[in-house]
């Protein structure tokens, strides 16, 4: 199975990577000239994953056309942008492979409705879990969920990926962990916060258990099943990114815990912190759903310049309620 990957950031370089195992060729489209052309001289994405020696086999191109012939899309554009760059691409009936966490701004999709929209003939599938690309890349023992209706595709997909430190787990659920990927990156904003505003860690224990109960109602509303929310595409990524500076997302709250203006903090990034995009589309259609997401219309209020003060103290002012 020849593996393409469209997306030469962290994550898209991290899978080039992994699918590159052994040697095998792999086809890596990137944005940026400098991505292509240190991978291709260097065997480095210097923008994006520095420090990381990539296998030979990696060759990146910047031209889409270059991915016509492969037989599986590892699609890893940040979220509002898969739309745009799928239209350009020679998908036609590839199997898409969707890693992007995300839901669209503007319409409310997530990432495999903007794919099926954009490539109605492609199988899908969906790979998410608890993945700091930099470990991903050195060879750490990860484990991923990897969601595809189709048991064959599956299968073939996970056998192609997978190597003696990277373990996929097959799932159906293929909205379930769509949803799970998208909601922790709006937690993890919320429990950078937290740590930046020295809120303390039963605090953020608390935030990360709220949230996983507000990642399962917006879940369930929405197709997901609980089994695949408590799985490594949900809680398991949720505790990782809640946890940790290597978060863009818990980093970037982080900052705004400190005190630091969203707007200057997201000004001045060149990494995506998808979460930053998705939470206020998240809580529209929450909204329009009729699900409560107190912790998600907080970080909505933060990232529009709320006082961090004004807006917990209103969390922890709410109404008391049943667990
Ligand atoms: N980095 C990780 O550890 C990690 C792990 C799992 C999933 N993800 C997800 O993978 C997706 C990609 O993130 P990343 O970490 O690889 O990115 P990154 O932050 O490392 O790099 C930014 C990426 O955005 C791309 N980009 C910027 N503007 C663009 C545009 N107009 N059109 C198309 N692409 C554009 C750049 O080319 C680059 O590939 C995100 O949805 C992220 O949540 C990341
Ligand atoms: O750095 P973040 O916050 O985008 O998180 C990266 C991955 O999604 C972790 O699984």
């Amino acid at each position: 199975m020849r593996i393409g990957v469209i997306g030469g950031g962290a994550w898209g370089t991290a899978l080039a990577q992994v699918a590159a195992d052994g040697g095998q060729p792999v086809t890596l489209w990137a944005r940026e000239a400098e991505v292509v052309d240190g991978v291709n001289a260097d065997h480095v994405n210097h923008a994006f994953l520095p420090g990381v020696s990539l296998s030979a086999s990696i060759r990146a191109t910047g031209d889409l056309a270059d991915l016509s012939a492969c037989d599986a899309l590892l699609v890893v554009a940040p979220a509002q942008h898969v739309g745009r760059v799928l239209a350009e691409a020679p998908v036609g009936a590839t199997p898409l492979v969707l890693c992007a966490k995300g839901i669209e701004a503007g319409t409310g999709r997530l990432v495999g409705e903007v794919a099926r929209a954009a490539c109605p003939a492609a199988p899908i599938a969906v790979l998410s879990g608890p993945t700091f690309a930099h470990e991903v890349a050195k060879g750490l023992p990860t484990a991923v969920t990897l969601a595809c209706e189709d048991a064959a595709l599956r299968d073939a997909l996970a056998a192609r990926l997978a190597n003696r430190a990277f373990r996929p787990y097959a799932a159906t659920d293929v909205v379930g962990a769509e949803i799970g990927g998208a909601v922790k990156n709006v937690l993890a904003i919320a429990c950078g916060v937290v740590e930046g505003a020295g809120l303390g860690q039963n605090a953020r224990a608390a935030l990360i258990a709220r949230g996983f109960a507000e990642m399962t109602r917006f879940g369930l509303a929405k197709g997901a099943r609980a089994e695949t929310l408590a799985g490594l595409s949900g809680l398991g990524d949720l505790v990782l990114t809640c946890s940790s500076t290597a978060s863009r997302n818990f980093s970037l709250g982080a900052g705004i815990g400190r005190g630091e203006a969203a707007a200057d903090l997201m000004a001045n990034r060149r990494t995506v912190a998808e979460g930053a995009f998705t939470a206020p589309v998240l809580r529209e259609v929450a909204a329009a759903a009729g699900v409560d997401m107190p912790i998600t219309d907080a970080v909505c209020r933060l990232l529009d310049g709320a006082a961090v003060e004004t807006v917990i103290g209103d969390l922890l002012a709410r109404p008391l309620r049943g667990e």
